[in-house]
């Protein structure tokens, strides 16, 4: 199978579709035919070797990026073909969880959280800015960080504060690339049961992006390997890494896993 269009869920919500997706720099194809569907609560992990394209997909289904060919709709939009205002007001209906985790090192925890809010609804008081960021501290379990600098945390407290900003503005799709990233493997557990529970209570539906098959595992529905362009398979992380494709087998191998490890028996 080289699409990942949705045949299984004929009824349900799409909030994500492509179809045909190509994006090119220069010589370099990057996405040669990416049909993908996500459907509302689901969460999609995509795996691939460095500079397969796995976050250039993101970005283009983020609308920081367009693409050459194909069609991209996100929650029913043509993102690639929208207007300014339409895009921004899209856009906060995304939260983007950068694999640097992107916070800004001048400004304290208090004020990373409180710049999305005050920027993009601009109609709240103080206090629903107060009562917002002391829920979404409380949410990813580090309300004692509130006048903490960015300096001043672990790398897996810098991911939290990461995704409890992109939080604060409630978003439908939450796309994380690479959120376990550098951090060691306890830190990893507590990170994927964050993505399981902001699934669950904000009803997000996700792309994660990860070289880290236990996050895939933990944390998808449905897992899928980009190579050469396209979707090269998909599916339950079981069904994906049970599969006899080399390319499956040789990303496996060059990541020194044991999948004997990760697949249920
Ligand atoms: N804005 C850009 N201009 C030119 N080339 C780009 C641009 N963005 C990405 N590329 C190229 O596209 C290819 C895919 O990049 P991408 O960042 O999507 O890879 P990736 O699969 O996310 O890799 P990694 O796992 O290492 O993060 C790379 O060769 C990269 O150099």
């Amino acid at each position: 199978m080289n699409s990942l269009a949705s045949q299984s869920y004929p009824n349900n919500e799409c909030v994500i579709r492509t179809r045909g997706l190509k994006k090119s720099f220069g010589s370099l194809n990057v996405l040669k035919n990416i049909d993908l569907d996500i459907v509302k609560g689901e969460n999609l992990a995509v795996l691939g070797r460095s500079g397969s394209g796995k976050s250039v997909l993101i970005k283009i289904i983020s609308g920081l990026l367009k693409p050459d060919e194909g069609k991209v709709e996100v929650l029913g939009q043509e993102i690639d073909k929208i207007g300014p205002e339409a895009l921004q007001a899209l856009r906060m209906k995304i939260g983007f969880s950068f694999q640097n985790s992107a916070l800004y090192d001048s400004m304290s925890v208090k004020e990373n959280l409180s710049f999305p809010l005050v920027r993009n609804k601009r109609h709240l008081g103080e206090k629903e800015v107060k009562y917002a960021i002391e829920e979404v501290l409380s949410e990813v379990g580090l309300s004692q960080t509130l006048n903490q600098m960015p300096s001043e945390l672990s790398g897996g407290q810098r991911k939290r504060i990461g995704i409890a900003r992109t939080l604060i503005l409630k978003p439908e799709i939450m796309l994380y690339d690479e959120p376990t990233a550098g951090l060691d493997p306890i830190t990893s557990i507590d990170i994927n049961n964050l993505i399981l529970k902001v699934q669950k209570k904000y009803n997000t539906s996700a792309i994660i992006i990860t070289h880290d098959l236990t996050c895939a595992k933990k944390t998808a529905n449905k897992v899928a390997m980009i190579v050469d362009g396209t979707f090269l398979t998909s599916g339950s992380f079981d069904e994906v890494f049970t599969s006899d494709d080399e390319n499956v087998k040789a990303f496996y191998d060059y990541n020194f896993i044991k999948t004997d490890e990760l697949i249920e028996k």
